[in-house]
């Protein structure tokens, strides 16, 4: 399917923000790994997430839904399933799962799409063999965990990976041995935040996470932020079309997913926060931005972490601030859904952005912005969906050659857009 978006605007009103794609995989595999029934609420049901419930009921938990956003698990023992877990698209998905697995115990083959059967597994299988968990295959999907954990670990986590931080610590539940991670920068922390809040004792001290006595996990009734990655296409495009406002409410605000509107802050973008509240251990808030004057701005390595999935819309940003904007540390972004480093670069010069490609920066000069081009996503969501706001503050459409993948993280994206006035729609 290819959608196209038109220059729109003023964009106005409230953002349908769907629940955070992070915390949706962590509460399915915590739910699973309690003993009894976890209750979750606004649970974000796209495809990578739908593929996580998929794999839990093939470990033998039962996981239903009964009702929009309402699921309940109900965790107890876990069994090696059949046939191979099929993770989609899902770093994340593959990444715990295989963590979550391994501290059960419980032998299973993953396998993913062609994008997931590309992107670096070593990196998690590594420190679960460390572990003592016994592997088969290489360093990408398709891989067979033959059997689990035996041993505790000091894990340094470079790059600093929340996913493989996740894997080490769930794989570390099933283990009394010590469990450490550090790291470099701290990448977001759901996975600590959850299990404390359902009973495991982790201990927190500067970027290092360490796994304490208590390691069971009590069931709990877990509510689903507004999904900051998601949230930002809408902040972005409030930002740069002209006249608009919009505001994206009930949004996690953790400060380890904060980067991007921080970025838009340091800009020059009028943005404010409303009802910051806490909820499950997170923080949550309403995001307000108006349309105003933008300015380019550098943004250094260790600030990346904290925007990770957000760096192909901010450089669509960059593209309508005036002068140079200047984003390093960008290495991760060659490994993820696809080589998001290159795929902006030339989706942006596509649509008449000077930007370059400088070792592990993207390099912008901002101002008008052309559009007028058909750009080519490689299946990847978030290059789709970042183009698509470019197209309503462009002078010309953009097109997307392929715009079903977005449904792995945003099914809802278009409806969304449309709420808040913007004109995407598919191509017939
Ligand atoms: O832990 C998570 O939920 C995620 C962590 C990030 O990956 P890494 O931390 O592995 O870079 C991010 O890119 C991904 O979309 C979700
Ligand atoms: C990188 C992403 O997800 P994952 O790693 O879970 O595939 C993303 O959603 O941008």
């Amino acid at each position: 399917m290819k959608l196209v978006a038109r220059p729109s605007g003023p964009l106005a009103g409230r953002f349908a923000v769907p629940g955070d794609k992070s915390l949706s995989h962590r509460a399915l595999i915590l739910g699973a790994l309690a003993e009894g029934e976890t209750v979750i609420a606004g649970l974000l049901e796209s495809e990578d997430v739908l593929a996580t419930a998929a794999a839990l009921r093939a470990f033998g938990v039962r996981v239903e839904r009964f009702g929009p956003g309402r699921w309940r698990v109900i965790g107890g023992a876990w069994r090696s399933p059949e046939g191979p877990i099929d993770c989609g698209n899902s770093g994340t998905g593959a990444r715990l799962l295989m963590g979550a697995a391994a501290g059960r115990g419980v032998g299973a083959s993953f396998a993913g799409d062609a994008s997931l059967s590309r992107r670096p597994m070593g990196r998690v299988r590594r420190p679960l063999e460390t572990m003592g968990a016994v592997f088969e295959g290489g360093d990408t999907l398709p891989l067979r965990l033959v059997s689990g954990v035996t041993r505790g670990i000091a894990h340094l986590n470079v790059p600093a990976s929340a996913q493989v931080k996740s894997a080490v610590l769930l794989a570390g539940l099933g283990t009394g041995e010590p469990v450490e991670v550090a790291e470099p920068v701290p990448s977001r922390d759901h996975t600590e935040i959850m299990l404390a809040a359902m009973g495991v004792n982790v201990e927190r001290d500067g970027a290092t996470v360490r796994l304490g006595e208590r390691r069971s996990l009590s069931p709990a009734l877990l509510p689903i932020a507004g999904d900051p990655s998601s949230a930002a296409f809408a902040l972005a495009a409030a930002a740069i079309v002209p006249g608009s406002e919009a505001t994206a409410p009930d949004v996690l605000l953790n400060p380890n997913r904060s980067g991007f509107v921080m970025a838009l802050q340091r800009m020059g973008a009028d943005v404010a926060l409303a009802n910051v509240r806490g909820q499950g251990g997170e923080t949550i808030g309403d995001v307000r931005v108006r349309h105003g004057p933008i300015f380019g701005a550098e943004f250094t390595a260790e600030e990346i972490p904290s925007m990770i999935d957000e760096i192909p819309i901010l450089a669509v940003v960059a593209a309508f601030a005036r002068g140079e904007t200047r984003i390093e540390g960008l290495d991760e972004l060659r490994h993820k859904e696809s080589d998001r480093l290159s795929l902006m670069a030339h989706g942006l010069a596509a649509c008449g952005v000077d930007v370059r490609v400088d070792d592990d920066a993207l390099v912008i000069q901002g101002g008008q912005v052309r559009g007028g081009a058909e750009v080519s996503t490689e299946g990847d969501h978030r290059i789709a969906m970042a183009h698509l706001v470019l197209g309503l503050a462009a002078e010309q459409p953009v097109m997307v050659d392929e715009a079903g993948m977005i449904a792995t993280s945003f099914p809802t994206f278009r409806e969304a857009m449309r709420g808040i006035g913007a004109d995407v729609s598919e191509v017939r």
